[in-house]
């Protein structure tokens, strides 16, 4: 599984805004869709290399690609067939199948397989789950390669429905640009290789795939405060903070104090007792607290997170400091990330709808933080609207501590005076890479290691 990094993101809203705008620059809907075809026929032929193919053609614009590709791929020499589920219900489509010069045979559970099938049955207009007997006939084609045209038919391409498609695709071709449906579970894990096919239209970049991150070497000139300070607070169950807090230094703080714990994870860690808390807090040169890891919910967790929100400090709210906070946020001015997974998030926001990009993003309004709402399909959310998807990322992390591992690398981040939204995506693909890195048998402990 693989996405390209960096690419735009849009929903189905979106995208008919973006083919507005083309039209009235002057490219129509039907060029759009003929790159939309050639880029499809390329794909299949490639993935073909010589063998039979068999296409698939919805009654939509979907189905529309489809025809193109078809006829391309002819003229090319391929050997290609068509089955069509309905007859063509939009004008774009109507005149692609028109241009197809070969048969047009009825999809049903009689349909004759092809070592490669272009599945260009539904894209991202499909307004209700397949039926039954269709999914029924495209899951008799599993053991073929399978192409899909924009998403898997049967996904919802905003990702807000958690319909499963039944014909998970060996390489998925996003037309123009992503869709929530291949940054999002249970879709992403349908989409294959995902692979994008610029058809003309000019994207808005506010939400993105996750950039290809390299790690910021220290300036020439750098000390061990100019690379960030970071604070972290431990709580009753120390563990979790000596993780975040060797994280922190591990992500490229220059320097990190651990306030509330008798161990250190480094040496190179200074440990204070938590009466210190306070007065570290006004010392100017911490960049970022991170609060959070280790500590149950309670009076005591809720009492030193307002001595962090009234510091003012750039902060990194993990588990159950965020619940903590909430009350506050919104009106404190301070740079803060939070960093909730899937339990806490639902806990913490139980009344927003739609997808989780929809949910990480009205979080991050109301917190006015960026929200990192993590998962195996993480989102980064911004308050002024960006959001970066970290789909697909390492399935290795999915052990306990590795939350607190990322806790501590936002604080380092963030640590730097940047902007939070950057500093989370940063974090987020430090981590991301380490997992990969180190990949079968990864303990949290490991991420923090040389
Ligand atoms: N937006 C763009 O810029 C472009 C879009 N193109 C293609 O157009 C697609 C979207 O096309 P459409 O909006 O026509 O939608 P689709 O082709 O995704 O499907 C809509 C059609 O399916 C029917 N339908 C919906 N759910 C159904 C269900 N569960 N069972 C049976 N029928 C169902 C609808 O009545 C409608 O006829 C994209 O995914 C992409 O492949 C491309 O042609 C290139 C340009
Ligand atoms: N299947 C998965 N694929 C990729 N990343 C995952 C997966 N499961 C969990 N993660 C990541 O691992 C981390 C787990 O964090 P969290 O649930 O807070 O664990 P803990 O509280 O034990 O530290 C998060 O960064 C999450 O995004
Ligand atoms: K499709």
């Amino acid at each position: 599984m693989s996405i390209p990094p960096d690419a735009p993101i849009l929903t189905g809203a979106a995208m008919r805004e973006a083919e507005a705008a083309c039209a009235i620059q002057g490219t129509s809907l039907s060029e759009l869709m003929d790159h939309a075809g050639a880029a499809v026929a390329d794909t299949a032929w490639r993935m073909a290399a010589g063998a039979p193919i068999l296409i698939l053609c919805g009654p939509g614009n979907n189905g529309g690609d489809g025809y193109v590709a078809a006829q391309m791929l002819a003229e090319r020499g391929a050997n290609a067939r068509v089955a069509a589920l309905a007859e063509p219900a939009t004008k774009l489509a109507t005149a692609a199948r028109a241009r197809w010069n070969g048969p047009v045979e009825t999809l049903d559970e009689q349909t004759k397989p092809a070592p490669l099938i272009v599945d260009a049955l539904f894209g991202v207009g499909l307004s209700r789950p397949l039926a039954d007997g269709l999914a029924a006939t495209l899951r008799r084609f599993a053991a073929s390669r399978i192409l899909a045209v924009d998403v898997p038919s049967g996904a919802d391409g905003d990702g807000a429905k958690d319909w499963v498609p039944p014909l998970p695709a060996d390489v998925t071709l996003a037309l123009g640009a992503l869709k929530p449906a291949h940054v999002l579970l249970p879709t992403a894990a349908a989409c294959g290789r995902v692979l994008l096919a610029p058809i003309g239209i000019s994207a808005n970049r506010a939400m993105r795939s996750l950039p290809a991150i390299r790690p910021a070497k220290p300036r020439p000139d750098a000390h061990k405060f100019s690379r960030g300070m970071v604070l972290v607070f431990a709580g009753p169950m120390p563990g979790a903070a000596e993780l975040t807090a060797a994280a922190a230094l591990r992500a490229g703080a220059g320097y990190v104090v651990l306030d509330g714990s008798e161990r250190a994870p480094f040496a190179a860690i200074i440990v204070e007792g938590e009466d210190k808390f306070g007065e570290r807090l006004d010392d100017p040169r911490v960049g970022a607290v991170v609060i959070g890891p280790g500590f149950p919910a309670g009076d005591e967790l809720l009492f030193d997170v307002e001595a962090v929100l009234d510091s003012g400090k750039p902060l990194v709210l993990d588990a159950a400091a965020i619940a903590a906070a909430l009350p506050r946020l919104s009106e404190t001015p301070c740079k803060a990330i939070l960093t909730p997974h899937e339990g806490e998030f639902a806990r913490t926001f139980p009344q927003l709808y739609g997808s989780k990009i929809d949910r990480a993003k009205a979080a991050a309004v109301r917190t006015q933080a960026v929200v990192v709402y993590k998962g195996a399909d993480t989102i980064i959310a911004a308050p002024d609207g960006r959001v970066a998807a970290a789909w697909p990322g390492s399935p290795w992390l999915a052990t306990a501590g590795t939350g607190d591992v990322l806790a501590g690398a936002c604080g380092a981040m963030l640590a730097r005076g940047g902007d939070p939204f950057d500093a989370a995506v940063a974090a987020v693909g430090w981590h991301i890479a380490r997992g990969q890195a180190i990949g079968p048998g990864l303990v949290a402990d490991d991420l923090v290691r040389a």
